[in-house]
């Protein structure tokens, strides 16, 4: 059943898919894999060899035939990491370093602190099993399989996965460019003396560090003076050169709000006003490109910080994931804790910001006391968003959903 949404308010699902609808992945380009962190692949990449290259030994020890177990061994070879072995001699043993590939004919090996060393040789335990302590060829990676698929991010795993594969450069999503702009007379950039009346601009280094934790490249972020033709000014510069265009500010019902009016000037305004908290007044559109090609995707986030904060992980994650098109960034993880608060809900959907818990038997959600959208204080140690729907008491101990803030 559809989720009761208050009147004139759009659900988040149905302004997602609206923001959603059309982005096409942006083209590719390689890079060198000592540069490529958190960069996300643009192409399968299929593994050109066996790792580990050949059987090898898990251990510092011996390795023999299985068949010679509980027998005294003369050594005939000593098997160091990065040089070919010999063939086994039979009834003999060959000391074997951790890395060291098996001689061909051994078929286990023992490590050291399991065996006797006699004036005969070595002497070995009654039971040994077929192939303990051998890392056998291919066991990590076949070669012609796939390695990595297309829309992984690359992380430090992954990253070294591809250097055992002795690859150096790999092809890679450009990432998406990003205009910030923020609206707000009252806004002031830290390092500059605060005048009565106005207020520092939180907004400006928060979305930053957010946009390029989901691999964006800011390619600007300037304030936005409160006046019509200077919004007007701002979006089309920005459009001219990014592929998102984000907002703070300015897109509620106040006559000092003028990006909405600007957006539909130069662009579309396809969606306003959420029925989320916080972010109500959420306007999402497009602006054309300068050269006429294609549009640019518009993200108006409200200016109350936290409201801007929570915006960006509904909305400008997705987003990134489409141009990405890396599916870990197209949705958040989710999951279930119980809620360590009570709280009712009226007409809107409520992220609450949580700190998660973690018990053996459970995951407990504890909500920040002060949920308003200009307390970002809320938003520094809280792991997730706990979704309480519209018209919900929730009880401690209730069940509620959580969208874990991974790249936090
Ligand atoms: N009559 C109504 N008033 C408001 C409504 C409404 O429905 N009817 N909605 C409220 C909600 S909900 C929100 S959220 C805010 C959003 O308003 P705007 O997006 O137009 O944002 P501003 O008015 O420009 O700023 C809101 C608030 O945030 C501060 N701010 C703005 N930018 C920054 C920044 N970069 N760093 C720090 N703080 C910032 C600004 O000073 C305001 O206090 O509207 C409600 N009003
Ligand atoms: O919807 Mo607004 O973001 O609560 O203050």
């Amino acid at each position: 059943m559809a989720e009761p949404v208050a009147n004139g308010l759009q659900s988040v699902e149905s302004a997602l898919a609206a923001l959603l609808d059309g982005v096409e992945a942006l083209p590719d380009e390689p890079v060198a894999i000592e540069r490529a962190g958190g960069r996300v692949l643009s192409q399968a990449v299929i593994a050109r060899q066996d790792v580990p290259p050949a059987d090898n030994s898990a251990m510092d020890g011996y390795a023999l035939r299985c068949s010679d177990a509980g027998r005294t061994l003369p050594i005939t070879q000593r098997v160091v990491a990065g040089v070919p072995p010999s063939p086994l001699a039979s009834n003999s043993c060959a000391r074997i370093f951790t890395g060291s590939e098996i001689p061909p004919g051994a078929d286990c090996v023992v490590m050291q602190e399991d065996v006797q060393e006699t004036a005969e040789g070595i002497h070995f335990p009654k039971t040994l099993s077929l192939g303990s302590n051998i890392r056998s060829r291919g066991r990590d990676v076949a070669s012609g399989t796939v390695l990595l698929k297309a829309g992984t991010r690359l992380e430090a795993a992954s990253l070294g996965h591809l250097a055992g594969q002795g690859i150096t450069e790999v092809n890679v999503r450009c990432r998406p460019r990003v205009a910030l702009l923020f609206t707000g007379d009252e806004i002031v950039d830290p390092g500059k003396p605060l005048a009565p009346g106005q207020i520092y601009n939180s907004n400006r280094p928060m979305l930053r560090r957010l946009l390029e934790r989901f691999g964006a490249e800011v390619i600007m972020a300037e304030s936005v003076p409160d006046r019509y033709e200077a919004t007007c000014d701002k979006l089309r510069q920005a459009a001219g050169k990014a592929d998102i265009v984000i907002t703070t500010g300015g897109v509620s019902v106040g006559e000092e709000d003028h990006v909405k009016q600007a957006l539909e000037a130069l662009g579309t305004l396809d969606l306003w006003r959420l029925a989320m908290r916080p972010g109500k007044p959420l306007a999402l559109g497009r602006l054309p490109r300068e050269d006429g090609h294609g549009q640019v995707r518009f993200v108006g986030l409200p200016g109350n910080p936290v409201s801007s904060y929570v915006g960006a992980w509904l909305f400008v994650r997705p987003l990134m994931g489409q141009l990405l098109d890396c599916p870990s960034l197209q949705a958040l993880p989710r999951m279930y804790a119980r809620a360590g608060f009570a709280t009712r809900t009226q007409g809107r959907r409520h992220y609450m910001r949580v700190r998660l818990d973690f018990t053996p038997d459970k995951i407990t959600a504890h909500a920040f006391a002060d949920q308003n959208s200009a307390v970002l204080s809320s938003c520094i140690d809280a792991d997730a968003l706990a979704i309480v729907p519209p018209f919900t008491e929730v009880c401690e101990g209730d069940s509620l959903e959580c969208l874990w803030l991974v790249e936090k």
